[in-house]
C-alpha cells in the first residue's frame, strides 16, 4: 500500500451559474520517500489537491489514505488532529507570526502534540540545525531574509516529524540563487531524513528536483518522464 492513496477523487466549486471541476476522478499513489512535483496551468487545482491531501478540505466523491488511515472518513475534529501529527505544510509565503521568534514560530506545532518540554525543545532544536538556522533561534521574522524566513515555515512543517509534507509554490516569491537554496535543502530533506513530499510549482526547473513529476490538467494528472521533457 502506497503512503498516499488517492482513488477516484472528485472536487468541484460552483461560481455562479458555472460549475468548475479541479479534480475528476483522479487516482494517485505516493510511496514513503517519494519526492513528487506537480505542475500545471494556473487555476487547474493544484493547490485543490494539496488542500484534499491535507484534510483541509474534503473531496466531493472519492477516498484519500494516509499512511493506512482513511482521511476521507474522519470526523472535522479528528482530522484536525491526524493533521497536526501526519501533515506539513510549507507555504508560498512562510505565514510566520511576526511577534513570535524564528524558535517559536517553529515550536507552534508542536504545542498540538503530546510531548514533554525536553521532546519539544529537541524536537524545535533538531528542526532548526536541518533547515541550518540554529543560530537565528532569537531572532524575529522582520530580522531575517526572505529565504532565511522560508527556511524557518520548512522547519515549522516538518518538527512534527509529519509522514507527508506539502508545499505549495514554496520558491515563488524568491530571487533565483534563494530559490536555488531551498531547492537544495527540499531535496535534501527528502534525501536525508527521508521526508515524503509533494511540491506544487510553476516553474519547470524547480519541478525537475523532484524524482517523479506530474501535471494536472483538465481534471487529471499526466506523468512526464524522469528528468522531464526538454
Ligand atoms: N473555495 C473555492 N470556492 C470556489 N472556487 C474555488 C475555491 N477554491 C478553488 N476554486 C477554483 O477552483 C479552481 C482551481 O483552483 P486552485 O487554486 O486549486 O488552482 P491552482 O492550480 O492551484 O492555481 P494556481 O496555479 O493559479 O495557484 C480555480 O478555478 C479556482 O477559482
Amino acid at each position: 500500500m502506497a503512503l498516499v492513496e488517492l482513488r477516484n477523487v472528485s472536487k468541484s466549486f460552483t461560481k455562479g451559474d458555472d460549475t468548475i471541476q479541479p479534480l475528476d476522478g483522479v487516482n494517485l499513489d505516493i510511496e514513503e520517500g517519494d519526492f513528487v512535483s506537480l505542475m500545471g496551468p494556473s487555476g487547474t487545482g493544484k493547490s485543490t489537491l494539496l488542500n484534499v491531501i491535507s484534510g483541509i478540505d474534503q473531496p466531493d466523491e472519492g477516498t484519500i489514505t494516509v499512511d493506512g488511515v482513511e482521511i476521507t472518513k474522519l470526523s472535522r475534529s479528528k482530522l484536525a488532529d491526524w493533521r497536526a501529527i501526519n501533515l506539513g505544510y510549507i507555504f508560498q509565503t512562510h505565514n510566520l507570526i511576526p511577534v513570535l521568534t524564528t524558535y517559536e514560530n517553529v515550536e507552534l506545532p508542536t504545542l498540538l502534540l503530546k510531548l514533554t518540554a525536553a521532546e519539544r525543545r529537541q524536537r524545535v532544536q533538531l528542526a532548526l540545525q536541518a533547515v541550518g538556522l540554529s543560530d537565528r533561534a532569537r531572532h524575529y521574522p522582520r530580522q531575517l531574509s526572505g529565504g532565511q524566513e522560508q527556511r524557518v515555515g520548512i522547519a515549522r512543517a516538518i518538527v512534527a516529524h509529519p509522514k507527508v509534507v506539502v508545499a505549495d509554490e514554496p520558491t515563488g516569491s524568491l530571487d533565483t540563487k534563494t530559490s536555488e537554496q531551498i531547492q537544495s535543502l527540499l531535496q535534501r530533506l527528502n534525501r536525508e531524513l527521508n521526508i515524503t513530499m509533494l511540491l506544487v510549482t510553476h516553474d519547470s526547473d524547480v519541478a525537475k528536483i523532484a524524482s517523479r513529476q506530474l501535471r494536472l490538467d483538465e481534471g487529471k494528472f499526466h506523468e512526464q518522464l524522469p528528468g522531464g521533457v526538454a
